[in-house]
């Protein structure tokens, strides 16, 4: 999976711009305000149709324009393909692939796994559960065909039950089915979860965590999202009466969590800044052998601003291995003396950037 050529159009500072990267390693340099990470940012909307940066899709329109357009083709095993994402001040997404429009931003998703890594990426470990969930679903949105489906209809079934629970006058029959789907869908979903984490998966991340932090010992596990010895019904049945106080169902892999701990305390009371984001390279490595040992597919990654907080070995360790699986890297950096190590680099593309355009170093 190589991104051939890219081309961002009216996307922040960036008027209209065209690359072709290197299948490998590609290095964007330029002072603050250049434009890099809004080239990382562009080529995010293609994996995710949203920003790392803002939830308003109108803050990273070109000002005075009306809308973005994000092209790319790709090559995926000698097949290719030309996806195209555009969205508009009035918030429409339009996605084409192949010049046909698409009604599903889904389509666009699943033909590209995209992941991120910046100075945020630490949230991972530091943030909510919420960011611990996305991290297992969306390798398994790429991994597990069914999974897509099985999640959106068990989000339906969620928000349902929320509405009635806010309602009391509601039918009871009705209130019965919803919540059987729900424990059924939800199930699945813990199933497909914690098949996950029994995989090798879980050895590719305690793999890396060796490599990258060994002198910790690392215990990963699942939390479900309820009381250990319940199933989901009886969860969602015993919290009933609670949780319709409340408003909203409080049991279900919409809790899920993943749990790293180091001699029984949570990783980040112990791990220092620098050590939080190797724990998330890992992590994030782990996601990227996976895709490749399962179903022979690489990833996009996007590294911005790899200098902060990371020393020069660890981000040479970290491009090494994502290398390894065959990841195309799309790099960012001030100056060339933050990445001194690249010159050990053969296959790699440098592109200066200022004021949104770029310069291809030859
Ligand atoms: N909607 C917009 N329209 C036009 N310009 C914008 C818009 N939003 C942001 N900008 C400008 O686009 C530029 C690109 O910012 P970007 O974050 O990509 O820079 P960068 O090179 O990654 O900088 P840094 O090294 O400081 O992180 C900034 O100068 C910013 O002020």
């Amino acid at each position: 999976m190589k991104l051939d050529f890219v081309q961002i159009r009216g996307f922040r500072n960036i008027d209209d711009l065209s690359i072709v990267p290197d299948a490998k390693l590609n290095i964007f340099l330029g002072e603050n305000g250049s434009g890099k990470s809004s080239i990382l940012e562009a080529i995010h909307y293609l994996g995710f149709t949203r920003s790392f940066r803002t939830s308003k899709h109108k803050n990273v329109i070109q000002h005075e324009q009306q809308s973005f357009t994000v092209f790319a083709q790709v090559d995926c095993d000698n097949t290719i393909y030309k996806l195209g994402l555009s969205r508009t001040v009035s918030d429409e997404c339009l996605v084409s692939i192949d010049g046909l429009k698409s009604k599903s931003a889904v389509d666009l998703v699943s033909k590209l796994p995209v992941q991120i890594f910046t100075p945020q990426s630490s949230d991972l470990i530091l943030g909510s559960p919420r960011l611990r969930r996305k991290y297992l679903d969306w390798l398994l949105f790429h991994v597990e065909q069914q999974f897509a489906n099985k999640f959106a209809m068990y989000r339906r079934c969620l928000l349902q039950i929320n509405a009635s629970y806010k309602i009391s006058s509601r039918a009871k029959g009705l209130d019965s089915f919803w919540t059987e789907q729900l424990a059924e869908l939800g199930e699945d979903i813990r199933n497909l979860h914690e098949s996950l984490m029994l995989s090798e998966f879980k050895a590719f991340i305690h793999y890396n965590l060796q490599v990258f932090l060994p002198e910790f010992s690392f215990d990963i596990s699942y939390y479900k999202g309820w009381e250990k010895e319940l199933n989901l019904k009886e969860a969602i049945d015993k919290n009933c009466v609670r949780d319709k106080k409340r408003g909203f169902v409080s049991v279900g892999p919409h809790k899920a969590d993943l749990r790293i701990k180091i001699g029984g305390v949570l990783a980040h009371e112990i791990l220092s800044r620098g050590q939080v984001r190797m724990l998330v390279a890992a992590l994030q490595i782990a996601q990227a052998q996976y895709l490749k040992s399962k179903l022979q597919k690489s990833v996009v990654f996007l590294l911005d601003d790899i200098g902060a907080e990371l020393d020069s070995s660890k981000q040479e360790l970290f491009i090494n291995s994502l290398l390894n699986t065959g990841s195309q890297l799309f790099v960012t950096a001030i100056d060339r003396k933050q990445l001194n190590y690249i010159s050990n680099y053969q296959h790699k593309k440098l592109f200066h950037v200022e004021h949104g355009q770029v310069r291809e170093e030859i």
